[in-house]
């Protein structure tokens, strides 16, 4: 009996490489920094208070709120640039205040060391953007560690406390950086991982490609010198495309195709390799498969996409076929060799009629 494949959409249905844009994981690293600053800056008010230095009691409310205010500005698309420069000014401020309040000796601008990895990650930035910032930051630290030799702190406090505070900042200050490195290398290696995904899979079936089935083959035929494996070829044309779509639309072609790959795929064992090998032909790399098992695949292959029907955007239901060549890959021979040789079985295949399994005899 035929089975019914509801309309999808092709994208809809297919297995598409998730691709996180480094600029979405970039949004998602500035709300979770701006909920931690956020955290610390409550910290430092108890802190302040408690060692009775009011100026920073007073500028880390007023931190708390920003930061408040900056999560909520994150939501809206439009004041994320803004919100994330009222980020960076009060970094810079707090490190600037606190040190010139407590002294150098206090650690308050190692801070400013965690903004040199953000002057890098941000994906928009542009070289000389971030060669300023870069400068910047490095003449602030500077002329805070200078500022405190010439002029005394505004609120002296006892030796220990500020080696306290500065080991408290130093850990902040390692925590930040780790953490932004990681976020960094990990978004790295995602981001990595996704452009080979996507340079090896077929955007509208979601099936690997021509290049990377060759690729496959090429690994398999140098595993072959070691061991001894029985490989097979199956060519699967669709027949009378052109005529598919001229008739129902390059849309309905597409979902035709996409549809029919998702099948073959089912089809598969996990160690066979399905691909789009061009327009409406398909490549299976069937291994640990001799001629005869080869034979049975292909006949199911063919008679499976031959009951499988579609709906067209007019109501009709329809079917296609599919003409399938077979071939087994010796182990003397190039992988170019054998596809020739179930292409020219595809061939017969179609001249013999279509919506058959057609088999070229080494
Ligand atoms: N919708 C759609 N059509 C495609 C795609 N790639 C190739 N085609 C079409 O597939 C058709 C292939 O036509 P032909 O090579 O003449 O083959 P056919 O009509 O299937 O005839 P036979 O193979 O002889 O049965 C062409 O009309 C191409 O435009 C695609 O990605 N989407």
């Amino acid at each position: 009996m035929a089975a019914s494949i509801p309309a999808t959409r092709p994208a809809d249905s297919l297995p598409i490489t998730r691709f996180n844009s480094v600029v979405v994981r970039f949004r998602r690293l500035a709300t979770t920094g701006l909920i931690a600053a956020l955290g610390a800056h409550l910290a430092f008010v108890v802190l302040f208070w408690l060692l009775d230095v009011w100026l920073l009691v007073a500028f880390n409310v007023f931190s708390v709120m920003l930061y408040a205010l900056c999560l909520t500005g994150m939501r809206f698309p439009v004041l994320r640039p803004v919100t994330l420069v009222l980020a960076w000014l009060e970094i810079i401020a707090h490190a600037g205040i606190a040190t010139l309040a407590l002294g150098a000796a206090s650690g308050f601008h190692y801070l400013l060391l965690a903004l040199v990895p953000l002057v890098y990650i941000d994906p928009r930035g542009h070289s000389l953007t971030r060669l300023v910032g870069l400068l910047v930051l490095t003449g602030l630290f500077a002329g805070l560690e200078l500022i405190s030799i010439l002029h005394d702190p505004w609120f002296p406090l006892a030796e220990k406390t500020l080696t306290w505070l500065r080991v408290g900042n130093g850990i902040l200050c390692f925590a930040a950086l780790g953490t932004l490195i990681n976020v960094y290398a990990r978004t790295s290696r995602q981001s990595e991982r996704d452009l080979r995904n996507m340079a090896a899979t077929d955007l509208l079936t979601g099936l690997r490609n021509r290049r990377s089935l060759t690729d496959e083959a090429r690994l398999l035929a140098a595993e072959r010198q070691s061991e001894a494996r029985q490989l097979a070829v199956i060519l699967v044309d669709l027949d009378h495309f052109k005529q598919l779509n001229d008739r129902y639309g390059h849309a309905f072609g597409d979902q035709v195709l996409a549809d029919t790959a998702r099948l073959m795929n089912r089809t598969m064992r996990p160690s066979d390799s399905v691909a789009r090998w061009g327009g409406e032909e398909f490549l299976i790399l069937l291994t640990d498969a001799d001629l005869d098992r080869a034979i049975c695949v292909a006949e199911r292959v063919r008679e499976s996409i031959a009951a499988q029907t579609f709906r067209s955007d007019e109501g009709q239901t329809l079917s296609i076929t599919a003409t399938l060549g077979v071939t087994e890959w010796r182990g003397n021979e190039e992988f170019e060799a054998s596809v020739s040789r179930a292409d020219d079985a595809l061939y017969l295949g179609k001249k013999n009629g279509r919506d058959r399994v057609e088999v070229a005899k080494p």
